[in-house]
């Protein structure tokens, strides 16, 4: 651990109020090193919490948290903001079961106003927090630190759009480090670029003494020359004042000097919002990580002195890996195959696609609304598009996804990726609701691949599907080491497979899960009872036959998924009771994630605490089947 004798005084902010800039640049120092080592023992999203130390440390001197709010858009780079509002005790627990998020988190601390861990969300909260201040008539600050990757997501120009709505102060900090997790995309980007090439960033530090001394008092004097100062000392920023901000910036970010009378002074302005353009260094002062190209977005643990991360070895390629080879294996036959991808390239696989085919893939940058319209666009003016986002960043183009593509019933193909929980980023990134939101939809075709060799040849049923909207789903993490074909055949749309057949109880999963299935069929058959397996494949259409058939032929039937409820058991269900199968007496489980959000924690346990592992899922059976509880649990 190292040595950290000031950042040991700093019990909460408010001890950082009074420290000068140089003992605020020495604890800006040790800070930096504390999260380099608890990141090196946990994990976790390293490059933007260092790129954020010194801003950090600026703000709460400059600011009453948790009186003020701030607002950390993401949250992934709040570890800093974390150690300094008293969970430093913590802070070698992030992202482990029991531990601190990984996000902020309004349930964790009283210093983490708003949760987050989807991007773009911060000006909207920061909006709402100010309206509500206003209406009580209270005078606290509201302050919302956005990254340039989350300036590109349609929400936060709806939240400055909206801005007026407020009367008083807001403050936002747009963190330009001139990343996202890839390099950033798009015109907004450029147009950042512009500014902090434009010059006046180089003299900042004049700049924060002669604006300490511009501001007077009185607010209203004060506002008035903050006009004189943004007018004088910016190097465009019109797009933001023509928005209705004052614009101040760009600021080195990393400059206490400039940064702390800067803040101080920006946030006395209340008769306009204000945006101040952070300059920053995503990795900045870890040369691992300043030197990577992902500057360590996210890491896995690492060794401190060299950087080097220890990746857990592997049997399997990852579902993400085997998509994208795939994919550009269909692509090198059929021209039509375009990709999009919503800033996720590497997260997505659409990385690899994208060095085989450049002009084929398009990165739209954090913007999964757009995402979906552009594929339906791509996909109405006759190419091939196969859009892959995370499933839980999904929901946030779900009605695209009704109202532009499956209205039209147009061939876009979802590759859903982080199908299922997903560990340590916890509930804000578990793909749970999918098989629900996408199954309801008319017209939908909706898989979950069991293996990696079946999401082969669920992507070359996708792309044979030319006539509506089709998904297919598959986990984080390696596949299970089955063989792929060279070519993978496309499925029989709507049709299951049984894997192993039984007598008394029929196991009916959907997605991964299948494994355990198998494996809870090997547990009941050690009590005496034969269990059939079946590998559904399909959430819609389901494969009717299969389980009107399931359901003849067994006292119990048992569905097993990895999503919430309303989803593939949900589907089951519905189509058992129209058909008149629940009238007999079927004695039918339909087992999914619980009803409430689950932290992080190893996939495994997570899946354990929801009874879809082995035991949870002969459990169940032995539950369904009349055997008495005590003996269902020790199945
Ligand atoms: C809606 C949504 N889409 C995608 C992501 C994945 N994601 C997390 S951080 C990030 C990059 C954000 O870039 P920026 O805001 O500039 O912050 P930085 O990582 O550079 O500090 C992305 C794409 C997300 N969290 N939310
Ligand atoms: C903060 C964020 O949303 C991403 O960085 C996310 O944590 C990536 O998750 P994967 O590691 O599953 O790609
Ligand atoms: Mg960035």
């Amino acid at each position: 651990m190292p040595e950290t004798p000031h950042l040991d005084a700093i019990a909460s902010p408010a001890d950082l109020k009074g420290k000068t800039i140089g003992e605020l640049r020495i604890i800006a120092d040790e800070l930096r090193a504390e999260t380099i080592d608890a990141v090196s023992q946990t994990g976790g999203h390293l490059g933007s919490a260092l790129g954020v130390i010194e801003l950090t440390v600026a703000l709460h001197h400059v600011l009453d948290t948790p009186q003020d709010i701030l607002i950390w858009d993401v949250g992934h780079q709040a570890y800093p903001h974390k150690i300094l509002t008293g969970r430093r005790d913590r802070i070698r627990t992030l992202r482990q079961g029991g531990g601190l998020s990984g996000f902020t988190k309004r349930a964790e601390s009283e210093y983490d106003p708003f949760g987050a861990a989807h991007a773009s969300t911060s000006i909207s909260a920061a909006l709402g927090f100010c309206v509500a201040r206003d209406q009580r008539g209270s005078d606290e600050r509201v302050v919302a630190v956005i990254g340039d990757g989350s300036m590109s997501a349609g929400m936060a120009y709806e939240a400055m759009n909206n801005a007026e709505a407020t009367n008083g102060q807001l403050m936002v900090i747009l963190n330009d480090n001139d990343m996202s997790i890839a390099p950033p995309v798009g015109g907004m980007s450029a147009y950042l670029a512009k500014l902090v090439s434009g010059g006046a960033y180089r003299s900042m530090r004049k700049m924060g003494k002669a604006m300490a001394g511009v501001l007077p008092q009185s607010l209203q004097q004060a506002a008035r020359k903050a006009e004189e100062y943004a007018r004088g000392m910016v190097t465009g920023g019109t797009f933001f004042e023509e928005l209705g901000f004052y614009y101040v910036g760009p600021v080195d970010g990393h400059d206490l000097d400039a940064l702390t009378p800067i803040l101080r002074n920006a946030a006395q302005i209340t008769d306009r919002p204000v945006l101040v353009h952070v300059v920053t260094k995503k990795g900045k002062g870890y040369g691992p990580a300043e030197n990577s190209a992902d500057k360590y977005h996210g890491v896995v643990k690492f060794d401190v002195i060299s950087g080097a991360q220890q990746k857990a070895p592997s049997n399997a390629p990852s579902y993400t890996k085997v998509f994208g080879t795939e994919l550009i294996k269909r692509a090198e036959r059929d021209p039509k195959i375009v990709a999009i991808t919503a800033a996720m390239p590497s997260g997505t696989g659409l990385d690899l696609f994208g060095q085989a085919f450049p002009e084929r893939t398009f990165d739209v940058g954090i913007a999964e609304q757009h995402a979906v319209t552009f594929a339906a666009g791509l996909a109405a003016g006759g190419l091939k598009p196969v859009c892959a986002i995370y499933s839980t960043f999904l929901q946030r183009g779900y009605d695209q996804v009704v109202h532009d593509v499956a209205i039209q019933s147009l061939p876009v193909r979802f590759a859903m990726d982080r199908a299922g929980l997903v560990g340590a980023d916890g509930a804000t990134h578990a793909g749970s609701f999918d098989i629900g939101y996408m199954g309801a939809l008319p017209g939908m075709v909706l898989m979950a691949a069991a293996d990696e060799a079946e999401l082969a040849a669920m992507i070359a049923t996708s792309l044979e599907i030319d006539d509506r909207p089709s998904a297919f789903r598959y986990p984080r993490g390696d596949g299970e080491g089955v063989e792929i074909p060279e070519l993978a055949a496309p499925l029989e749309i709507g049709k299951g497979r049984i894997v192993r057949e039984g007598t008394s109880v029929a196991i009916l999963s959907l997605g991964t899960r299948l494994g355990e299935s198998l494996k809870a069929a090997e547990l009941l058959a050690a009590r005496g009872v034969s269990a059939t397996v079946a590998d559904a494949r399909f959430a819609k259409p389901l494969d009717e036959e299969l389980i009107l058939r399931l359901a003849r032929e067994h006292e119990a039937l048992v569905t097993v998924e990895e999503g919430a409820m309303g989803g593939f058991g949900a589907f089951v269900l519905q189509m058992l009771a129209a058909r008149g199968v629940l009238d007999g007496g079927l004695k039918i489980r339909t087992l999914t994630l619980p009803d409430r959000f689950q932290d992080q924690d190893k996939p495994e346990l997570m899946y354990a605490t929801a009874g879809l592992d082995a035991r949870g899922i002969a459990a169940s059976a032995l539950e369904a089947l009349g055997v008495p509880a005590e003996r269902a649990a020790r199945a």
